[in-house]
């Protein structure tokens, strides 16, 4: 069995986390921490977990995740890069759901989140945990980066087209909603009911701090930088994330054909057939990405369809399917659900 930690159990990926690993046959959940509600069942707070989970919160002082084999981060940013290097030390191995790992050149990284990061030289060793890409690294890896919402629905919209060199790089278009679950648990007023609800408005058009995650992964692929304009939105709903993504074809290419033949033998992503308006809801609760490629009018623009459940292959999920490779595990176990519909 694995030996498990959360630190940030009571937020929403971390109850994501317990949702998923409470029906994982080699977890064993050793220790959930919060300082807010530490002493507190966690199937008192969360009474969908009565009978699935029987431990406390502990609060983070007191909490030996050293003990564990794996412990995942669903905090807020800066939270990981404190504490990671003592875990790898005492053999821990740390999946990252924040974004203290995400972006290697590291002062791109204080620019967009604002803070001096405590620890470069683990950024350099972090593996990026898009299996879809790195998943003989994630193999490896003792600390893992989980990627970020919109950043795992934009690339995985983007990734065929750019490796097969078929638009140009320099002009692409991400134009992404998100629900509202995606701004975490808090008490925020943007997210009250009465802000969020009934209403739909971009945000961070100037600059998004998922931007350079998305141009790093994209810029991985192509070898050389990408341009991207990416615009998010928040919609109101509570989980979910559409992404429509523009792009300039340079050459006659059959899409369909090509990104079912890169997601293939990838047991979450969905190719859609031709034709086809993936919705949010038909991946609310799964690991899965499913898309569709769009060539309107025979023009010559692309446009691809991308939707995943952000908490899930958004966040929580794409968490779990890291463990499962870093663990040697099937890479579905406890993430074969069916989605939930309505
Ligand atoms: N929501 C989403 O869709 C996605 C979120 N993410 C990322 O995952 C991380 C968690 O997000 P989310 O679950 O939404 O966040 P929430 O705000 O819902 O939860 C944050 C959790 O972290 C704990 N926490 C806060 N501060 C500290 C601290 N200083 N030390 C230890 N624990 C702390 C909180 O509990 P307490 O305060 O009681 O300790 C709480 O359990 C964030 O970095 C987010 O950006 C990534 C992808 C998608
Ligand atoms: C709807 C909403 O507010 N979404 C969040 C992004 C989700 C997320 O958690 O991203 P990180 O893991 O990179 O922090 C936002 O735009 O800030």
């Amino acid at each position: 069995m694995i030996k498990v930690g959360i630190v940030g159990g009571t937020g929403y990926t971390g109850v994501e986390l317990l949702r998923l690993l409470a029906a994982h046959p080699q977890v064993a959940l050793q220790v959930i921490t919060s300082r807010a509600d530490a002493g507190t069942k966690v199937s008192q707070m969360f009474p969908s977990l009565r009978g699935y989970v029987d431990l406390p919160f502990t609060h983070p002082d007191e909490a030996k995740l050293e003990q564990c084999d794996l412990v995942f981060f669903a905090t807020p940013n800066g939270i990981a890069m404190q504490q990671v290097r003592a875990l790898l030390d005492a053999g821990v191995k740390v999946i990252d759901l924040a974004a203290d790992f995400r972006i290697k050149d590291i002062s791109e990284w204080e620019k967009w989140y604002g803070m001096t990061h405590a620890c470069p030289d683990l950024v350099a060793e972090a593996v990026y945990g898009l299996p879809e890409v790195n998943r003989a690294q994630v193999k490896q890896a003792r600390l893992v980066a989980n990627p970020g919402c919109y950043p795992t629905a934009v690339q995985l919209g983007f990734i065929p087209l750019l490796e097969a060199g078929v638009i140009e790089p320099g002009s692409l278009i991400a134009d992404a909603k998100s629900g509202v679950s995606g701004a975490g648990r808090k008490a925020e007023i943007p997210t009250l009911f009465s802000e969020a609800s009934d209403n739909f408005k971009a945000y961070g058009v100037a600059g998004h701090r998922h931007l350079p995650e998305i141009r790093q992964g994209l810029g991985c692929v192509t070898g050389h930088p990408v341009g991207l304009t990416f615009v998010p939105h928040l919609t109101p709903m509570i989980r979910g994330i559409h992404a429509t993504l523009y792009g300039r074809l340079t050459r006659d290419v059959d899409l369909q054909a090509l990104f079912e033949q890169r997601y293939a033998n990838e047991p979450f992503v969905d190719v859609m057939p031709a034709g086809s308006h993936p919705e949010t809801r038909s991946v609310r609760g799964a690991n899965r990405c499913r898309i569709a490629v769009h060539r309107p009018q025979g023009g010559d623009t692309v446009v691809v369809l991308s939707v995943i459940d952000n908490l899930v292959k958004g966040a929580a999920g794409q968490a779990v399917q890291n463990m499962n490779i870093m663990f040697c595990l099937p890479e579905s176990t406890a993430l074969d659900n069916v989605p939930l519909l309505p």
